[in-house]
């Protein structure tokens, strides 16, 4: 006979969903019709008392997948967080509803990623005629928020993952202990120059050039998390009430675009790692933060076989390549005070 050591989960993943939240009109002009709209990825997964269902076949504690979904849609239907905008509060509400509505459900994964729809801001165009030439060229005179209409900003997603586990006896007064990681995901970044990778260790395999100036190109993946969470549902008492989660989101996001754009890099490991020392500087509740960084390459064209300078001061044409990158990753956290 065998038994299930390890990784007994199972759920529902990539259920998308889109919720619009209509606000109450403005008294000043109530014909617009003001939005706001999210669209979440979400993956919910139970462990628990579901060993029979594996090993005998025995389906009566077997929550149906189907359910799981449903009722990820129910919840974003009733959540308290309506407009799912902070998705931390809506992973605690699916990990709570399963902890308290099934005794048999040990914990649950929830995988949240909240895809980027930005207001759109239109613009009163006004064309205004060149003297000389007659051709009417758009100027702007007003800019203004568009109450319900969205643009995908780019492929960068907010992602959280929380794994709620029961602490109490099942029948008891639910308390359950949470690990959760807020983050970024697929933030593509490029600067052209204010990079540079030299002095690195060299032998007989090495062919890459001292490169004193070059572009440097990522696609930022960031999660951060937050030390030991825990409630005890109904007493009043949850680390999880404190923390401005939109907050440390907004703030991680520009900390890293910031340091990005403004550090003279002299490797992806050392930005990497200026990131993470900011992020922990800045947010005390942050305990530890993590980076994966692929150096996603371009390469210098050769166009000297053309007679065209194309290197040094002169490099202009460069070929992107998707594969291979580097690949540069780290967990960075406070140093601890020796005893
Ligand atoms: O910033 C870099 N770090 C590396 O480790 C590395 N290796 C490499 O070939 N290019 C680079 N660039």
């Amino acid at each position: 006979m065998s038994t299930i050591i390890a990784n007994q989960q199972y759920g529902k993943d990539k259920v998308r969903l889109v919720k619009v939240t209509r606000l109450p009109p403005d008294p000043a002009a109530p014909h617009l019709k003001h939005q706001i709209v999210t669209e979440l990825t979400v993956r919910v997964l139970l462990s628990g008392d579901f060993d029979a269902s594996y090993e005998k076949a025995d389906n009566s504690l077997v929550v149906p997948t189907d359910t799981v979904k449903n009722t990820i849609y129910i919840l974003a239907k009733k959540s308290s967080n309506p407009t799912l905008q902070t998705p931390e509060l809506f992973a605690r509400e699916l990990s709570l509803h399963f902890l308290s509505k099934y005794s048999h459900i040990s914990s649950v994964d929830v995988l949240i990623e909240s895809h980027n729809w930005t207001r759109i801001q239109t613009t009163t165009f006004s064309p205004v005629s060149s003297s000389s030439t007659g051709t009417a060229f758009p100027t702007t005179t007003t800019t203004k928020e568009h109450p319900h209409s969205f643009y995908r900003a780019g492929e960068d997603k907010r992602v959280v993952r929380l794994v709620g586990t029961r602490t109490s006896e099942p029948g008891k007064t639910l308390s359950v202990r949470y690990t959760l990681t807020s983050g970024l995901k697929d933030l593509y970044v490029l600067k052209t120059t204010g990079s540079s990778f030299e002095n690195f260790h060299k032998c007989e395999n090495t062919t890459l050039p001292e490169m004193a100036d070059r572009i440097f190109s990522t696609n930022i993946d960031a999660t951060w998390s937050y030390g030991p969470l825990i409630e005890t549902v109904g007493s009043g008492k949850s680390h999880y009430e404190g923390l401005n989660f939109d907050k440390f989101f907004a703030g991680v996001k520009q900390m890293t675009l910031d340091i990005f754009a403004n550090h003279d890099s002299p490797s992806v490991q050392n930005t990497l790692y200026r990131i993470g020392d900011t992020v922990l500087k800045c947010f005390r509740e942050v305990a530890e933060v993590s980076f994966v960084l692929p150096n996603k390459h371009a390469f210098l064209y050769d166009l000297e076989r053309f007679g065209l300078p194309n290197k040094g001061d002169e490099a202009e044409v460069f070929y992107p390549v998707a594969d291979p990158s580097g690949y540069i990753s780290a967990t960075i956290t406070r140093k601890q005070a020796h005893l």
